[in-house]
């Protein structure tokens, strides 16, 4: 393992990787440090029964160009625990990784949200921690910024959605739309492409897909959602399809928001959708990637369309210095104002350049970076 880590460790990072294991509790996690040219280490903690340190690598080479992109002074990190959210020994396993990083966080990490952890268990980490700015995410009551709960990622993400559809000449209004994931960023994307005319024809959860070419009834699907969580797709009035229908019906927009590498290089040769735009982190494989480009589907990368959940966690973390709490619509407007300006940025520099928009957004992350690591001293001398 470790010697896998070892070959794609390359001139951006990751400068550090940290794995932690408690016997008493069964928790093992890792924290991987990325880049930190331009800040702190800073990404949110997943936690999933599947998690390897491969993955959370990845996760956190995404940050780096995440933060980049955005033009937020913060380094690539990510963090993760392997096991079930939903088991009855989660709280102390998220004290046990606290206290195992206790070192790192939050002098060069700080933790937050990602797949399987929510604004409890970010007052958890804190409580573990003291309040020493070791976690964001944390409820309102708490006074921090419950990125989540607001669902930013994915309002930031219908957003994108909206201004690159405008750009290519293809309005959201009226269009079809197919989201896989309804989570903290699929239901919030739902509910916000709704509010923008979209028609939403297919969903999933790990539980299931629903389809429905006239447009499913997205607000009954998050009261369902409010009651019975990603099982909400098993209680819809609607055949329960399998898992994967959402990545092949007919649609004009593909917005995959669950899980990496969902998108293959078959689903990108088969898609009707003219545009994907990447609600997850890492959805699309390299190789579905060429094919998309080659077949003139336009795909707006992941550090780009959902960086929502990046401005709420630098938002949350100003905030510990500051007397001032971000409110909900400042958040939600600088990071519409934000995203749209970066998708459009992106689009047309792409267009501009003759590369794809993803090849334009990491030219424009890596210069960022590599200014930094100049500045710092961190270049090899040659
Ligand atoms: N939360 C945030 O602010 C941010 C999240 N992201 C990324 O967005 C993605 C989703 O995160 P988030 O919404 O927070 O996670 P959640 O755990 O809240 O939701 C994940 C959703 O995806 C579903 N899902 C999981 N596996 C599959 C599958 N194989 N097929 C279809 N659906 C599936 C889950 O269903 P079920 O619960 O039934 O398993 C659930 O609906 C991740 O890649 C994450 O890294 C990116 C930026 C910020
Ligand atoms: O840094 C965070 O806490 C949230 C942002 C994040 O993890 C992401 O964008 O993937």
């Amino acid at each position: 393992m470790t010697e896998g880590l070892l070959s794609t460790m390359d001139e951006w990072g990751p400068e550090k990787v940290v794995c932690v294991s408690d016997s008493r509790t069964g928790m093992r996690g890792v924290l991987v440090l990325d880049n930190t040219a331009r800040g702190i280490g800073k990404g949110g903690t997943r936690m999933s029964p599947t998690l390897d340190v491969t993955e959370v690598t990845r996760l956190a080479r995404t940050m780096t160009w995440k933060w980049a992109a955005t033009d937020l002074f913060h380094g690539g990190a990510k963090a993760g625990i392997l096991g079930d959210p939903d088991a009855p020994q989660k709280e102390e396993m998220l004290r046990a990784f606290a206290r195992a990083l206790s070192n790192e966080v939050p002098r060069e990490y700080v933790l937050g949200l990602d797949m399987g952890l929510d604004e409890r268990d970010a007052a958890i980490l804190r409580d573990e921690l003291g309040d020493t700015g070791a976690a964001v995410g944390l409820p309102a009551a708490l006074g921090g910024v419950p990125y989540d709960e607001l669902g930013v990622t994915g309002y930031g993400l219908a957003e994108s959605v909206d201004a690159a559809a405008q750009h290519i000449g293809r309005p959201l209004s009226g269009s079809r739309v197919s989201l896989q994931g309804f989570g903290a960023v699929g239901a919030a994307a739902a509910k916000r492409l709704t509010e923008l005319g979209a028609v939403i024809v297919a969903l999933s959860t790990s539980h299931g897909a629903v389809h429905d070419p006239d447009g499913l009834d997205i607000a009954e699907l998050l009261e369902l959602r409010a009651a019975a969580g990603d099982a909400c797709v098993a209680h819809y009035d609607a055949e329960l399809l399998p898992v994967g229908v959402e990545l092949d019906v007919r649609t004009d927009i593909l917005v995959p928001a669950a899980r990496e590498d969902a998108v293959d290089e078959r689903t990108a040769r088969e898609t009707s959708a003219h545009l994907v735009v990447e609600g997850a982190n890492l959805p699309t494989t390299p190789a579905a990637k060429a094919v998309l480009a080659q077949r003139g589907v336009v795909l707006v990368p992941d550090f780009i369309a959902n960086a929502g959940g990046a401005v709420a966690a630098a938002f949350a973390m100003d905030a510990r210095y500051s007397p001032f709490r971000p409110q909900p619509p400042q958040i939600f407007d600088t990071l519409s104002v934000k995203l749209r300006a970066n998708t459009v940025q992106v689009l047309e520099e792409s267009r501009a350049r003759g590369h794809t928009p993803y090849e334009t957004a990491l030219a424009l992350a890596r210069e960022r970076v590599h200014k930094a690591m100049a500045l710092r001293g961190r270049l090899p001398r040659n």
